[in-house]
């Protein structure tokens, strides 16, 4: 099957790239220019300066951002992430990305997106939490449970999500649990939020395989990336008897053929997904993406699987944990080598699925056990992965453009109802 993507330059940046693709679902499914015209990039985005008093006593200013990509079909939903490689342009991108995962799952939100500027391993739990604290303060007049709602993403968890929340409160003047999900389960979180982003990987695995033929017990996988996404997907790798035969972070990466010890890898990793800085032999994050294995999952940053290696890519599946890891050109040459490709809209749409079940929950105040969470993630992720595979197949288009085609139908179709475009 050939791609239908369209010839981009590799320097293309990520808000570019998904316009590309966003314009393509769109032409596909035969909505007018006026359409691409508003989902070509967020209805808003604020730029926040935040001061904070550090520990020496200083005071330095962070620079963030929160976008809000569409909310016709309801609330903006979407992470915060804390990198010191946040910009503003993968912000929009992200928070599209967000629109494009809610349509797929089909939940009553469009995407947002928020990330800071900074590198949290560098900074003290106080500046951290002065740091989240005054984020808050700065989008407080964008964000609110019917309004948008943020959830964790790199580098940002559920400690952070509760000094988040209970600031949000404060500014309010009642308890907001329903403001923020990620959090603790003694303030309102879900069940399996924390899984979620890995459980909807490893459905899509499972998906993925069937379609392949490849039997997950004995399979070999690599993962890139040791955090909330990486960690808990090789932990349930492992469990399902498949072989982990690699892993990374931001330092480097470890890569055994015979496979690696994962819960020792787990005990010995730190808040930050960091644990390759305890061994001596180490490859790196490129290296790793080009050994040879059965599935290959990113699950740490964008850019990743660009035109230089996607050729060496030795896996017969990728799956996309990370937002934006494989470019344009690079998802043209894998489906031209006949790689399955599942796309981070889909793949990665787990731990949306479950926040928004976290939301539901904080709503209503009435709390599902673990069980029901996982009973409704799986439901509403096979037949999201049916509903692309089937979309692929019958268009002819690769599964990345599929599963566009798939997530922008509904925002479309809100925006056209309430009479914007
Ligand atoms: N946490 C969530 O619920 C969701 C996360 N994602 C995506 O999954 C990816 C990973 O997110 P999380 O696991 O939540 O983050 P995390 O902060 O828990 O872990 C990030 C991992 O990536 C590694 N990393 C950071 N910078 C790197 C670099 N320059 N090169 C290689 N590795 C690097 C870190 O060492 C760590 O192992 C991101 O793309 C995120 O947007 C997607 C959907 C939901
Ligand atoms: O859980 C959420 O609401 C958003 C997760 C997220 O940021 C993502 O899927 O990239």
């Amino acid at each position: 099957m050939s791609t239908t993507i369209k010839e981009e330059k590799e320097t293309a940046s990520l808000l570019d790239s998904t316009q590309v693709v966003i314009k393509e679902a769109l032409d596909k499914l035969g909505y007018s220019e006026e359409v691409f015209e508003l989902l070509k990039e967020p209805l808003r985005m604020l730029t926040v300066r935040i001061p904070i008093k550090m520990d020496d006593n200083s005071t330095k200013i962070f620079t963030g951002y929160r976008a809000q990509h569409n909310d016709a079909v309801g609330p903006t939903k979407g992470g915060i992430r804390f990198h010191p490689e946040v910009d503003e342009e993968e912000v929009k991108a992200l928070s599209m990305w967000m629109s494009l995962k809610c349509g797929i799952v089909n939940l009553p939100y469009g995407g947002g997106k928020g990330g800071i500027i900074c590198d949290p391993r560098q900074m003290s739990i106080g500046e951290l939490e002065r740091l989240s604290r005054g984020y808050v303060r700065a989008i407080s007049q964008i964000v609110g449970p019917t309004k948008d709602i943020p959830a964790p993403d790199v580098y940002t968890n559920s400690q952070i999500m509760a000094w988040m929340m209970d600031e949000y409160s404060r500014i309010r003047e009642h308890d907001s649990p329903g403001f923020i999900t990620g959090k603790p389960l003694v303030l309102g979180g879900s069940h399996g939020r924390e899984k979620a982003t890995a459980q909807g990987v490893t459905i899509c695995i499972e998906e993925a395989a069937k379609r392949k033929g490849i039997e997950l017990k004995g399979a070999r996988i690599i993962v890139q990336g040791f955090g909330n996404a990486g960690s808990f997907l090789a932990k349930f790798m492992h469990d399902a008897g498949a072989k982990v035969i690699g892993i990374s972070d931001a330092y480097g990466a470890i890569y055994k053929p015979e496979g690696l010890d994962i819960d020792y890898l787990l005990d010995k990793r730190d808040s930050f997904g960091t644990v390759t800085t305890l061994f001596d032999h180490t490859i790196t994050n490129q290296e790793l993406l080009e050994q040879d294995c059965d599935i290959l999952v990113p699950a740490a940053i964008s850019n990743q699987i660009t035109k230089e290696n996607a050729h060496l890519i030795k896996a017969q599946i990728v799956v996309e944990a990370a937002n934006g890891p494989t470019t344009l050109e690079a998802t043209k040459i894998l489906t031209e080598r006949n790689v399955l490709l599942v796309p981070d809209v889909l793949a990665s749409s787990g731990g949306v699925t479950v926040s928004y079940f976290e939301w539901v929950q904080n709503n209503q105040g009435y709390y599902w056990e673990d069980e029901e969470v996982q009973t409704k993630l799986k439901a509403l992720l096979v037949n999201s992965f049916n509903q692309i595979y089937e979309m692929s197949e019958t268009r002819k288009v690769d599964m990345r453009l599929a599963a566009y085609m798939v997530g922008v139908r509904k925002m479309a179709e809100a925006s056209i109802f309430r009479g914007w475009v």
